[in-house]
């Protein structure tokens, strides 16, 4: 298992293009099992997530191709299977994007339940009901949600009882091909929403509403092909810019949107960051001063994301002050705190609320990786920490962060990959 050997203490400074994003990309390729034409999708960021995917939609005899300008042709029209098996849904829980497109196009699918992850339950309740009110008949058996329908779904109105990021996006593909209207209510407002609905609107769909919490989407009969720009991920973005904030020097990150950083932009205001934003880009200079410690609650967007909440709690760890980060989209969103309690963080949990008081200076140590964002924060940790920070199980970051050691390596961090 590859680890990743950090040697804390150099200041970054410099600029980093930002990739696509991993939250977008996976919808927006699972949305071409739509239409057995050819979609054409850019800007897509190299990432083991993404490779799971396209490895999945290839068993399924989905025909992938990669052009020469990196832009990749997905053309479901050579289909034989509608299956996404355990062994792949076990490496990515985002496989279970495929049941509402499978369903909507070819009626029938068998999708691996995902079951829990190191961040909380997880389930997939809401899918499957919002599925069966567009008339689909649904058995779990052996592992595996089975689902299918006679002729096509039918529109129905939808109202998720919790906001479900995956939930909405797979019941807006399996809309875009029912017969009738479909309207989701308290549906997730995230960019990567609104990015997919962009690119099924472009291959025909008839959809109103995506960004706010009422999407309404009038069922087509056939989507087609499109080519389509897959929008940054402004996770990767918020996280460039907390090594920013922690490590010290001017960091500019490059190809963001940053209204889709606003509260994470607040945040870092709050905790004494001099911000100045462009078109394209933001850029961050903590001018010399230490970070003042934030309280934060997470919570769907607009609001705070719960994928940043692990890396401000390594701003709080070295933060002038005492900080309260409360959790509220998972249950068990807190597994990184015990490892950087090993590099020096102060913390309390209470429930679903961490305390932490800010000390100066963390101390390197063998930390491990538990998720995706809590292995960001050991690396945000060992870049300001005392020493040699070694990470371990990074194969967690490499689902969610592109090229993230010659990124940090190029603002000036001390960084290696240690393969084994
Ligand atoms: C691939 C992807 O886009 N992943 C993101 C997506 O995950 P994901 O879409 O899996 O997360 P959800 O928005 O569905 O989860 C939000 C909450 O709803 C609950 N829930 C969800 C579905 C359901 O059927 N029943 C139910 O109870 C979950 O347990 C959780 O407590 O949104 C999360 C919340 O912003 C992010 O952390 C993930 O990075
Ligand atoms: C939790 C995340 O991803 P996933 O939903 O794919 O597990 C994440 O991106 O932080």
């Amino acid at each position: 298992m590859d680890k990743l050997l950090i040697t804390g203490g150099a200041k970054l400074n410099g600029e980093v293009r930002i990739s696509g994003a991993k939250n977008a990309a996976l919808p927006i390729l699972a949305c071409t099992l739509l239409t057995e034409e050819t979609v054409t999708l850019s800007n897509l960021p190299h990432l083991n997530d993404i490779t799971t995917l396209i490895g999945l939609l290839g068993c399924m005899g989905v025909n992938v191709t990669l052009n020469e300008d990196m832009s990749v042709d997905v053309c479901a029209g050579t289909i034989t299977e509608y299956t996404a098996p355990y062994e792949l849904v076990r490496t990515m829980r985002a496989s279970i994007l495929v049941l509402g497109p499978l369903l909507a196009h070819f009626g029938e699918a068998n999708v691996s339940l995902p079951g829990g992850c190191a961040i909380g339950s997880r389930p997939v309740d809401l899918h499957i009901r919002g599925m069966e009110a567009m008339g689909a008949q649904i058995i779990v058996e052996d592992g595996y949600i089975r689902a299918s329908c006679d002729g096509r779904l039918k529109g129905a109105r939808i109202y998720f009882d919790t906001v479900t990021v995956t939930g909405t996006e797979n019941l807006l593909m399996a809309a875009t091909l029912a017969d009738g209207i479909t309207v989701l209510e308290n549906a997730a407002k995230e960019p990567e929403v609104i990015d997919l609905a962009k690119c099924l609107i472009a291959m025909g769909a008839r959809i109103e509403g995506a960004g706010t919490d009422t999407i309404t989407i009038e069922g087509v009969e056939r989507l087609h092909g499109c080519h389509h720009r897959v929008l940054p991920d402004r996770i990767e973005a918020g996280t460039y810019l907390v090594a920013g904030a922690v490590a010290g020097g001017c960091v500019r990150i490059r190809d963001v949107i940053p209204e889709h950083l606003d509260a994470v932009l607040v945040k870092l205001r709050e905790a004494g960051a001099h911000i100045e934003c462009g078109p394209d880009w933001v850029e961050i200079d903590m001018k010399g001063e230490r970070v003042k410690a934030v309280d934060i609650t997470t919570a769907p967007y607009p609001e705070f994301p719960t994928d940043m909440q692990a890396q401000f709690t390594v701003l709080n760890s070295v933060a002038i002050g005492t900080g309260t980060v409360e959790e509220t989209v998972f249950e068990n969103r807190f597994m990184h705190i015990n490892e950087l309690e090993r590099m020096g963080t102060k913390a309390y949990i209470r429930g679903n609320s961490v305390t932490i008081e800010g000390c100066l200076k963390l101390k390197g140590a063998p930390v491990m990786a538990t998720d995706l964002r809590a292995s960001a924060s050991l690396v945000l940790a060992g870049l300001i920490a005392e020493g040699e920070t070694l990470v371990d199980r990074i194969y967690h970051l490499d689902r969610g962060y592109e090229c993230i050691e010659e990124k940090l390596a190029g603002l000036g961090a001390t960084i290696r990959r240690i393969s084994g």
